[in-house]
């Protein structure tokens, strides 16, 4: 590295689908004897802020980054975050920005190119993508419209480093065919498994595994940002468009095809059929990018307490019938009978509790309004209903006046 590079902070960009495990990694990282001190920025997508709450209590710094993605309207934000962190340079040694579940990469890592003083300050270390080897597939097989990008393709693409998480769930002979096709994906990068995001903080900090010669490879106009090109409507601006072309792999005979298509061999066929048509319209809209609309975030603030046993019920039945489209469901819990801040997890069915006397996230502060909060991500979430369940959850709610049974009393008194 230059003696120019080495003064310049450090970047991690963690990335990875929803549930990953990328908090988790972060609060591995946070934990580990480094003896470094970190700037975490957090970007989460959910209408409730809940990872914040996740991140352990560390003398790290840590900055939220709510109400949008980070690769499309908080961009803003992090320039803003980052400027800031510039300005206190020397005060800490590493900077990670966790970005949502459903980024893509690919903005973030401009935001290091293209603004000048970030651009003066840091240096991007590496991307490091966790895959959660249990759920990738079908991410990585969900066909989108022509204009949508699949994240967790881009997730993948952009990885210098890659973290096969989640062994522990699936069978050797799936862990293999997942690592085969990530593999064949992005060659150039390592890919290490483990689980709970446990990997060695010398593998992951510090190792200048980023490249930008790669990316302009896969991708020539890859520093070309959305804003310079004027010549897409500000309906484009509206919509936080900005994907990009890659280069296609061996696989792909056509040179180059839109990004959300990347992965050459299970839409192969589809986008050998669309590059013809497509050529034109991509010189025109290079940076075309949208999230899938389908995918939505519901998030709830429940005053009172919840019955945990009617909670966990509700949320096993509603995991089991949705889990499919109900990618990932989280929730900080205030629980009837307990001073403790309880927590629950979930990624597609799985289902998970803890709470703050287990050591996850922080307990309730003296003084702090014990307000639960609960998100859900997926397709076809209907918000009324996840209401309606959550309600019937409560703690002392007034029950209908069940009609009083019979008590043996009654029965005896009747028989007098
Ligand atoms: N069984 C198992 N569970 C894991 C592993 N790693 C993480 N988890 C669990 O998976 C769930 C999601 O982990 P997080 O670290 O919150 O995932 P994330 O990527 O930050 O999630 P989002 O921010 O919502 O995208 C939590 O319940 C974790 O405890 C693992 O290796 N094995």
């Amino acid at each position: 590295m230059s003696e120019e590079a080495k003064s310049k902070i450090p970047i991690t960009v963690v990335t990875g689908f929803l549930g990953a495990g990328k908090t988790t990694l972060i609060n591995h990282i946070l934990s580990a004897n480094h003896g470094k001190k970190i700037a975490v920025i957090e970007n989460e997508f959910g209408e409730v802020g809940i990872d914040d709450a996740l991140v352990m209590e560390s003398k790290e710094e840590i900055f939220e980054m709510n109400n949008g993605c980070v690769c499309c309207t908080v961009r803003g934000d992090l320039i803003r975050i980052l400027n800031k962190l510039i300005k206190r340079k020397g005060k800490f040694d590493a900077i990670m920005i966790e970005t949502t579940g459903l980024a893509n990469p690919a903005p973030v890592i401009q935001t290091f190119f293209v603004d000048d003083n970030i651009k003066d300050a840091c240096v991007l270390d590496a991307v490091l993508t966790v895959v959660d080897a249990k759920h990738v597939m079908q991410h990585l097989d969900d066909v989108k419209p022509d204009d949508v990008v699949n994240e967790a393709v881009q997730q993948v693409a952009f990885a210098d480093k890659i973290l096969l998480n989640k062994t522990d769930l699936v069978t050797a002979e799936e862990l293999e065919a997942v690592r085969e096709r990530i593999k064949h994906m992005n060659k150039p990068a390592e890919i290490i498994e483990c689980k709970h995001s446990a990997v060695d903080v010398s593998q992951l900090l510090g190792i200048n595994a980023f490249s930008l010669e790669r990316l302009l490879n896969m991708d020539p106009e890859f520093l070309v940002t959305g804003e310079d090109h004027h010549d897409d409507s500000d309906d484009d601006h509206d919509h936080h468009k900005h994907g990009h072309e890659h280069k296609c792999d061996e696989q792909c005979k056509d040179g180059k095809h839109h990004h959300h298509h990347e992965e050459g061999e299970h839409h192969h066929h589809h986008h050998q059929e669309k590059h013809g048509k497509e050529k034109k319209a991509h010189k025109h809209h290079h940076h075309d990018h949208k999230h899938d609309d389908n995918v939505t975030s519901v998030g709830f603030e429940l005053d009172g307490e919840l019955d945990m046993q009617k909670l966990n019920m509700w949320l096993s039945k509603l995991l089991q019938e949705r889990g499919a489209d109900l990618y990932r469901s989280k929730g900080i819990l205030s629980i009837q009978g307990s001073d403790d801040k309880h927590v629950f997890q979930g990624v597609h069915m799985l289902l998970q509790f803890s709470s703050s006397a287990e050591g996850v996230g922080r307990p309730w502060k003296e003084g702090e309004k014990r307000v639960s909060k609960i998100v859900f991500i997926g397709k076809n979430l209907k918000r009324e209903e996840l209401l309606e369940g959550l309600q019937s959850c409560m703690a002392n709610v007034d029950e209908p006046p069940a009609k009083k049974a019979k008590t043996i009393e009654d029965d005896v008194l009747e028989l007098n």
